[in-house]
């Protein structure tokens, strides 16, 4: 379990997080949505103890996060990050057991390697094992680094994963099959805290929706509850409808056309 009590972050004058509470229990899946610049990567680092809380407390698995030391940390909550940068020309197998580095010594067992084949056929990138990572498109990368994440808390039930817009850069199959394999792993009880920016994958998967803006948390609760034309107008500034999908009874966001003035184009001076 992750309490997360009045949490605030601010760097020098700018709040990035202002004063938010909210739990997750092992075996739900969170999508946090929200503007960008909204403090959706900010509240993830602070999940993650990259940033520390300037107010406010964190308690994961009944103790506060900043007790836990690097290690400990490491094989209890995995992050994917928005930007993932590697610049030696690794093979995708040897980012992958990157993820496993918190669990061995010297030399990767049997089960460290078992534990990353595994992972790389569940998203895709068995195939892919032996090429350099800089050769592989933005989707592809990101699907390793999903591997990555995966392999490091694989066997650790009721293990925490951040994940920063996971689905970024990926196909349409990808993007669902990333978000089938977190809703996989919160059977296994998982937690997953996923940042999307796909108010519709969110519907499809996620338990609940927390929804900020600028900082703040807005809305919590299951898509029926928090998704409607007045909530996505509050939080995106965009006009929208919403429908609900006859088979499965989810949300459908549907945003209306913008059109500009031809009198006064967007980008005129
Ligand atoms: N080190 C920093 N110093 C000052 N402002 C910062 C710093 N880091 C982030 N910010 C600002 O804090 C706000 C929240 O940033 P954050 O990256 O959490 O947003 P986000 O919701 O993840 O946005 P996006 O959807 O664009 O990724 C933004 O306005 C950003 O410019």
């Amino acid at each position: 379990m992750l309490t997360v009590k009045n949490i605030s972050y601010q760097i020098g004058p700018h709040k990035l997080v202002k004063d938010i509470s909210f739990s997750i229990k092992p075996g739900e899946l969170i999508a946090i949505l929200g503007s960008n610049g909204a403090g959706k990567s900010s509240l993830l680092k602070l999940l993650a103890g990259t940033y520390k809380p300037n107010e406010g407390t964190i308690h994961f698995n009944g103790q506060p996060l900043s007790k836990y030391s690097a290690l400990e940390l490491a094989k209890m909550r995995a992050v994917l990050s928005q930007q993932n940068v590697v610049s030696l020309p690794f093979n995708v197998q040897e980012i992958v057991m990157m993820g496993r580095y918190p669990h061995f010594n010297n030399h990767p067992s049997a089960h460290d390697h078992s534990i990353v084949n595994t992972v790389m056929e569940a998203t895709g990138v068995l195939s892919l094992a032996g090429r350099s990572y800089l050769t592989l498109s933005g989707g592809e990368q990101q699907r390793a680094q999903l591997s990555r994440a995966l392999a490091q808390i694989w066997e650790n039930e009721h293990a925490l994963l951040l994940m920063d817009e996971p689905v970024s850069g990926m196909d349409i199959l990808y993007q669902q099959q990333t978000l089938a394999i977190l809703k996989a792993m919160t059977q296994k009880k998982f937690m997953v805290i996923s940042v999307l920016h796909d108010m519709n994958l969110a519907s499809q998967y996620a338990d609940r929706i927390i929804m900020l803006k600028n900082g703040r948390k807005w809305y919590d609760g299951t898509a029926a509850e928090v998704l409607n034309p007045k909530s996505v107008y509050e939080i995106f500034e965009i006009e929208s409808d919403t429908f609900t999908n006859p088979t499965t009874l989810k949300q459908i966001i549907m945003p209306r056309e913008i059109i500009y003035d031809n009198n006064k184009p967007p980008l005129s001076t």
